[in-house]
């Protein structure tokens, strides 16, 4: 579907500066897809180093951008951190809420982003934070981890219906070699109440951990399982406090709160301490802030003070 609506081909705007060829890869099949997720991941981190920024295309970055608040902005500013930023980065991380906004216009904006970034070979995790009882989790997993026009390489879910309502998603995306990041202790001050919260086993945050490590104890990967958790770099002393092992994880744990929320480096090293290799970093406006012309060099700085922070 184009911007207004008709359904004539989309035609994807070229991505400029990126390096040549580079098919674009099949979701689920052929060659790249061997490795699972997880495994990607670790070799993304290590290339490019541990951070994931993230496609936020809020209202008020779009204004800063130069750019309408509309379809063609959002296309604009997405296509133009891919250019930017894609076959440079460890992942990428489109925030679908900010593509809702415009409706279907803007989902078929954040189709085409996710197309422009898995043609520049990067990683994506799309942040969609889906969770449902397990019939409509199916519908979930075909739309995000299937080979749909919105398929990505990972996407965030909440486990708050219980994580085994999860199970579609953690089904398909283990067929497909495909990831998840399981929301486990957010960035946002309301999480606690939830999340640290007692249950017949510990907490509810250490239950959907232990959720997490029987997933990658089950699935065989090579250097990180690919059911990943959602641990923001904001918690304090929260991991510790609760007791929680996310070593024993195996897989990746996605830090978003960097940047504009507050942490840096001093606050990775504190909340992760010896699972700090599994983690990366996530920021959003930190990075976009900068604006079209500063994207790399605040790339640069934030892999730089996530490698610091994380000994790595
Ligand atoms: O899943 C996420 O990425 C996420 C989880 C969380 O606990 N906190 C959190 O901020 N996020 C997302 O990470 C991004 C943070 O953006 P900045 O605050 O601009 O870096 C937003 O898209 C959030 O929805």
């Amino acid at each position: 579907m184009t911007d207004n609506g008709a359904s004539a081909p989309v035609e994807r705007p070229a991505v400029v500066g990126q390096p040549p060829a580079a098919e674009p890869r099949e979701l689920g099949t052929g060659p790249a897809s061997t490795l699972p997720f997880g495994d990607r991941l670790a070799d993304a981190m290590e290339a490019h180093g541990p951070v994931c920024v993230g496609i936020d295309p809020h209202p008020g970055l779009l204004e800063a951008w130069g750019l309408p608040d509309d379809a063609s902005g959002l296309r604009s500013f997405g296509l133009r951190v891919v250019e930017e930023l894609g076959g440079r980065v460890a992942a990428l991380k489109p925030q679908s809420a900010f593509f809702e906004r415009h409706g279907s216009a803007g989902v078929a904006v954040l189709e085409d982003v996710l197309a422009a970034v898995r043609a520049a070979g990067t990683l994506t995790i799309l942040d969609v934070k889906r969770g449902d009882i397990g019939s409509t989790m199916s519908g979930y997993a075909e739309a995000y981890l299937g080979d749909g026009p919105l398929a990505a390489d990972s996407v965030t879910l909440s486990p708050y219906l219980g994580f085994g309502s999860l199970r579609p998603a953690l089904d398909l995306a283990r067929q497909n070699g495909r990831g998840v990041f399981v929301l486990a202790l957010t960035s946002n001050p309301e999480g606690s109440s939830v999340q640290h919260a007692r249950t017949a086993g510990g907490t509810v945050a250490g239950d959907i951990a232990a959720g997490a490590a029987a997933e990658n104890t089950s699935l065989p990967h090579r250097r990180l399982g690919s059911v990943g958790l959602v641990v923001g770099a904001t918690v304090g002393t929260a991991v510790a406090d609760l007791g929680l092992d996310l070593a024993a994880v195996r897989g990746p744990l996605l830090a978003p709160g960097v940047g504009a929320q507050g942490a840096g480096a001093a606050e990775l090293a504190e909340v992760f301490g010896a699972a700090r290799e599994q983690v990366l970093a996530s920021t959003s406006r930190g990075v976009l802030g900068s604006g079209p012309g500063g994207l790399t060099g605040a790339l640069a700085r934030a892999v730089e003070d996530a490698r610091q922070a994380l000994g790595r």
